[in-house]
Order: C-alpha cells, then sequence, then structure tokens
C-alpha cells in the first residue's frame, strides 16, 4: 500500500520554504513567556498577527486555540504551524524544563496547517517524557502528511552552554535521529560554528531560533544573513520582531535577507 502521506508532507514543505528558505513568526510566546513579553499594544494577538501577515510573512507559529481566535487574519494569506506543546513560567523553577500538551495533531489537520511543531528539551530531566510526547506527535502527523517541527532545545542540569556548538550540535543529531522534519534551534553565535550545526542535521531543514533581542537591529539582520550563508533554511522569531518599533518592517526586511540575500545594512531600510 502506498504511503499517500509522503506526498502531503512534501507539499506542505514547499508551502513553508518556499524558496527552499522560509521565515516563520512565532507567536507562542503568551504562555511560554507570559503576556509581559509583548509590548502593551500587541496583548490583543490580532493586533500584531494583522501587522505581520499585511507584511508578508511565510508563516505564522500559534497554539491551536490563538490561531483559531486569529483565523480570519491568516486563513488564504499565509501557512500556519500550529505548535501542540507548551508550558508557563509559573510552574516551580525545577518543573519548567518539561512542557505540556497544549493541542493535538488533529487541531492542527482541522485549522488547515502546513506543519505541527513540538519541543524537546534535550538533556532535561524530563527528557524522557519529552520524548513520549514527540513520538506521539510524530506518529499523528505521519500519517496525516503532516511535517513534525522540532524546537530542539538543549536545556538541563548537565549543560552549561546551551548555545555551545557541540550542545546546539548533539541536539540537531538527537533531533533528526528522532525524525523531525524541520529543526528550530539556538544560533550558536558565527557562520563557522552554524554551519556545523548544518552539517550535523544531514540535510533536514535548520531554522534559527530568534532568541533574545539583540541590542540592535542589523545586528540580527546580521545573524540571519550568517544562518543563510552556513546553510541554515530560515528563521523562526518572536522577540526581535514584536518588540521592533516596527514589527511589519522588521519582518520585510528579515523576509530580504533570506529570500533574496539583500545585504542587511540595505535589508534594514525597510525596517525603518
Ligand atoms: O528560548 P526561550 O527563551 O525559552 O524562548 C522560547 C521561545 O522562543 C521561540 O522558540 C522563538 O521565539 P524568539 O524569536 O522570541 O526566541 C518561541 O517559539 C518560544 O516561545
Amino acid at each position: 500500500m502506498m504511503s499517500y502521506s509522503i506526498a502531503g508532507k512534501e507539499l506542505r514543505l514547499k508551502r513553508l520554504l518556499p524558496s527552499g528558505r522560509g521565515v516563520v513568526f512565532a507567536f507562542d510566546h503568551g504562555v511560554e513567556h507570559g503576556p509581559s513579553d509583548f509590548p502593551r499594544e500587541y496583548i490583543n494577538p490580532r493586533t500584531i498577527i494583522g501587522k505581520i501577515i499585511e507584511a508578508g510573512v511565510d508563516a505564522v507559529m500559534m497554539l491551536p486555540a490563538t490561531a483559531f481566535m486569529t483565523r480570519d487574519l491568516w486563513i488564504g494569506k499565509t501557512s500556519l504551524i500550529v505548535k501542540i506543546t507548551s508550558k508557563t513560567n509559573l510552574r516551580p523553577e525545577n518543573e519548567r524544563l518539561l512542557q505540556s500538551i497544549f493541542g493535538y495533531v488533529e487541531d492542527a489537520v482541522a485549522l488547515g496547517a502546513e506543519a505541527v511543531a513540538a519541543t524537546v528539551y534535550w538533556g532535561s530531566q524530563y527528557e524522557d517524557a519529552m520524548l513520549r510526547q514527540w513520538f506521539e506527535v510524530k506518529r499523528l502527523a505521519e500519517k496525516y502528511g503532516y511535517p513534525s517541527l522540532q524546537l530542539s532545545y538543549p536545556r538541563g542540569p548537565a549543560i552549561k552552554n546551551m548555545y555551545d556548538v557541540e550542545i546546539v550540535k548533539y541536539g540537531v543529531r538527537a533531533a533528526i535521529e528522532s525524525g523531525a522534519d524541520l529543526i528550530k534551534t539556538y544560533y550558536t553565535g558565527s557562520l563557522e560554528s552554524f554551519r556545523e550545526v548544518v552539517e550535523a542535521a544531514s540535510g533536514i531543514p535548520v531554522l534559527m531560533s530568534g532568541g533574545a533581542v539583540r541590542e540592535r537591529f542589523i545586528d540580527f539582520l546580521r545573524d540571519v544573513e550568517n544562518v543563510i550563508r552556513a546553510g541554515g533554511r530560515g528563521v523562526v522569531v518572536g522577540r526581535n520582531v514584536f518588540r521592533h518599533k516596527n514589527p511589519g518592517g522588521a519582518i520585510r526586511a528579515i523576509m530580504k535577507v533570506v529570500h533574496e540575500e539583500i545585504p542587511p545594512e540595505e535589508a534594514i531600510k525597510y525596517a525603518e
């Protein structure tokens, strides 16, 4: 029996990485970090999601309920990635390296998403529980022909520096061997070191996780440029966009660097 779901995955991956690369706006911070992560005017998801979609982003990544409440903004306009794990920082400190189920693969299918996303904190004391979650997501996503995006976030008591290239490479290697179709992981600080991360992915697309807000937006664009030059396939970014004075412009600038390889010094003009 042929597995038609292989075609479904290929179709959805193509939509997510239109030029072979993609720019995704991550907006799951309301749970992961708390509403204080947002400037006050973006507390309502509809405000910021509307601006980002108007700017032409390739995809938005949200939890299922947020995707549903903003559906009139993204339907027919951009691709959707449904993240189905999360956790709050209201938890006791020692329980924050575990994510919980925040929806189901069937929710992503019902919403017409292009992919499902789940986090694995490699090295966490809860790594085993997160892997059980991951493989359950993977099992159903395969059945429905959905690519699985793994947020490969090495974090835990034995990890001194989660941005260290050897640690990030280990998380990426574990991600491909756990069947990730797309990987989102940390920027390792340089083109050379991120090239090693891409090599460790052995052909599975790697997207840079935006990370903390850079001192200057041009520095963020330069990191994105390094990721692309290192063979990365794009970026999944939240804070460096929704905390920018012109979030739509910031997305336009990032799109220029990722899809057209415009130098950051020029691309930044779109964010003015
Ligand atoms: O790495 P942290 O601080 O836990 O942040 C996790 C957040 O980062 C992301 O992975 C990417 O968003 P950012 O660009 O803001 O880092 C979000 O999807 C997630 O909520």
